[in-house]
């Protein structure tokens, strides 16, 4: 399985304080599924939005996609932020489009031609079981419709790597069952799928899944080692 994703010695500062995330090491194979977990403030959305470059590390290397994403000049960051598709904690839809126009816009930012959008749309649309929701604008849907209104925007651009952070934390437990089997189907389809969730049960609706686990900005393995995964025999 290829590396699409390398982290080496990565480290977040905000400001002059702390380390918000200390010497994070780890590698994402393609196609595979992961989910990133830790406590409330241990880290996750920061370590998301250094893999989305939404952000640039204090230290270390970043690779996606077998390119040096930090030292990347600014122009190219577009391109390679296409191909990845983020679900935002607080979902973060256009309030005055209706979901059909949300859902339609990377294809729109991206300049694909009107004729070309229509059946991409209609196909995310009822992937999502929104199919009769086309013309709700985001207040009037409910958080669950919301989030999956978020993720057909996220992945109409056939993104390879699909990140997600909390996007079961303002659903019921169906829902979140729902949104998951969304997420495990967008997989098996070849995506790479990154969710960070506190919620410990959706580990086990996933199986195959690899676990990164987040610890006061640091990573730990399922067995507590500082890296994950964890090294091959010998190289501990
Ligand atoms: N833009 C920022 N400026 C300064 N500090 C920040 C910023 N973003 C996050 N932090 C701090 O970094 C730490 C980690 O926050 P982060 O949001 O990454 O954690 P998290 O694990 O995603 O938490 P939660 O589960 O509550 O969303 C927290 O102490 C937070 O206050």
């Amino acid at each position: 399985m290829a590396n699409i994703v390398q982290f080496e010695n990565v480290g977040l500062r905000y400001g002059t304080g702390q380390e918000t995330l200390s010497d994070i090491s780890f590698t994402l194979g393609a196609g595979a599924f992961y989910f990133l977990t830790g406590a409330s403030g241990a880290g996750k959305t920061s370590l998301l939005r250094l893999l989305y470059l939404a952000q640039r590390p204090s230290r270390g290397i970043i690779r996606l996609f077998g390119e040096d994403a930090v030292t990347m000049p600014r122009r190219r960051l577009p391109g390679f932020r296409r191909r990845i598709g983020v679900v935002f904690q607080d979902f973060r839809l256009v309030p005055h489009l209706s979901a059909w126009d949300n859902i339609a816009l990377p294809l729109r930012v991206a300049g694909v031609p009107e004729g070309d959008i229509e059946q991409p749309v209609r196909e995310m649309l009822g992937w999502v079981g929104l199919g009769d929701r086309a013309e709700a604008r985001p207040a009037t849907l409910s958080g669950g419709e919301q989030q999956r209104v978020a993720i057909a925007r996220a992945v109409i651009g056939r993104p390879e790597v699909l990140v997600a952070d909390e996007p079961t934390g303002n659903v019921d437990p169906e829902m979140a069952d729902r949104l998951i089997h969304l997420f495990g189907s967008l997989n098996t389809l070849g995506t790479t799928v990154v969710v960070a969730t506190h919620d410990f049960q959706l580990l086990s609706r996933v199986p195959g899944a690899h676990m990164m686990r987040l610890d006061k900005g640091r990573l730990l393995d399922p067995t507590g080692h500082l890296r994950y995964p964890p090294p091959p025999r010998g190289e501990a």
